[in-house]
């Protein structure tokens, strides 16, 4: 049985995988419920053999009576901001003036509630809020919940992730209909609605909110062992993370003006909230050399989309 239960672990990961960080499923749905069902059965008959990275978590556990508070192993910085070309120049010269030339990388900025997972020997043990950036929430219930989230991955690591969970712009329109229906207050949009469904004491009812995640960052770089931003997203999606791939490896700060004007005619067809753009160094020992103000690293900034009532089709 113990046989049986290690199959049905490796192909539940592998399709889950396939679905949801590659949006490329080799095998339709019912396959997938049907050996998920097969693996409920047998942890309900045999009890022991249901370990805490099993698929089965997807569905959500019992309820808690309160998250518990963490702190995190390294603080989760916010990030300085920029809202017009004047600071963006005024950022660039000022990385140019402390270590020269450099390459930025460039991400969208996902509209979504920043968490961190903790991963032991490349086993999700924990999530966590963002909180105040010194302690966060315990929500790692909640977090197996989301698909895109790998309860094992490709090598044996121990380290962090940071990323973005959000809600898709289809799972917001959904979750109101459903309100609407009910006769429930609207969700105002699906960043509100990404956090109170993170919020959720009950994982039942995180797992129904159909959530999503974007990875773009691990707590000690050294971990992953290689020299840049761009190679450290590369080397996320290498071992089953989700990162985002409109990113951009730009030589110099008027590309990254470019990439911006295209994103914010761009963004309202995205099928998620982006509320600007994160430009980051990418040569990690130039990113050491700039380090940090008291709250913000010195080597990136988020560009802020001027606010105006987002179309969340
Ligand atoms: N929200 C978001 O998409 N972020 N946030 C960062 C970040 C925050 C601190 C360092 O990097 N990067 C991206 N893509």
């Amino acid at each position: 049985m113990q046989q049986r239960v290690d199959e049905l672990h490796r192909l539940l990961h592998q399709y889950n995988y396939e679905y949801h960080v590659l949006d490329s499923p080799s095998v339709p749905d019912s396959e997938y419920d049907k050996l998920l069902h097969e693996l409920i059965a047998i942890e309900e008959e045999y009890p022991d053999l249901k370990t805490s990275d099993s698929p089965t978590v997807r569905v959500g556990g019992t309820p808690l009576s309160a998250f518990e508070k963490v702190r995190h192993d390294t603080p989760m910085l916010s990030l300085g901001n920029a809202f017009n070309e004047a600071d963006l120049r005024a950022f660039d010269k000022r990385v140019v003036e402390g270590v020269g030339q450099v390459d930025y990388m460039v991400e969208l900025k996902i509209d979504g509630l920043a968490v961190s997972l903790k991963y032991e020997d490349g086993r999700l043990v924990q999530g966590l809020t963002r909180g105040d950036g010194t302690t966060g929430e315990n929500i790692t219930e909640n977090i197996k919940t989301i698909y895109a989230v790998p309860l094992v991955i490709k090598e044996p690591l121990t380290f962090e992730v940071r990323g973005e969970a959000y809600m898709p712009r289809r799972s917001f329109i959904n979750l109101n209909k459903e309100k609407e229906k009910n006769g429930e207050p609207l969700a105002a949009n699906p960043r509100n609605a990404a956090a109170g469904s993170l919020r959720q004491l009950d994982s039942k009812l995180a797992a129904k909110r159909k959530l999503d995640i974007f990875l773009y960052s691990v707590n000690d770089l050294r971990e992953l062992d290689v020299p840049s931003q761009s190679a450290a997203l590369d080397k996320l999606d290498e071992i089953g993370f989700k990162t985002n791939h409109e990113r951009r490896r730009c030589q110099n700060m008027d590309e990254v003006l470019d990439y911006i004007k295209y994103w914010t005619e761009e963004r309202n067809n995205l099928s998620y909230d982006i509320d600007g753009i994160v430009i980051k160094v990418n040569d990690l020992s130039k990113q050491e050399e700039l380090g940090f103000t008291a709250r913000t690293p010195r080597w990136a900034i988020a560009y802020k989309f001027p606010a105006e009532e987002v179309i969340t089709k």
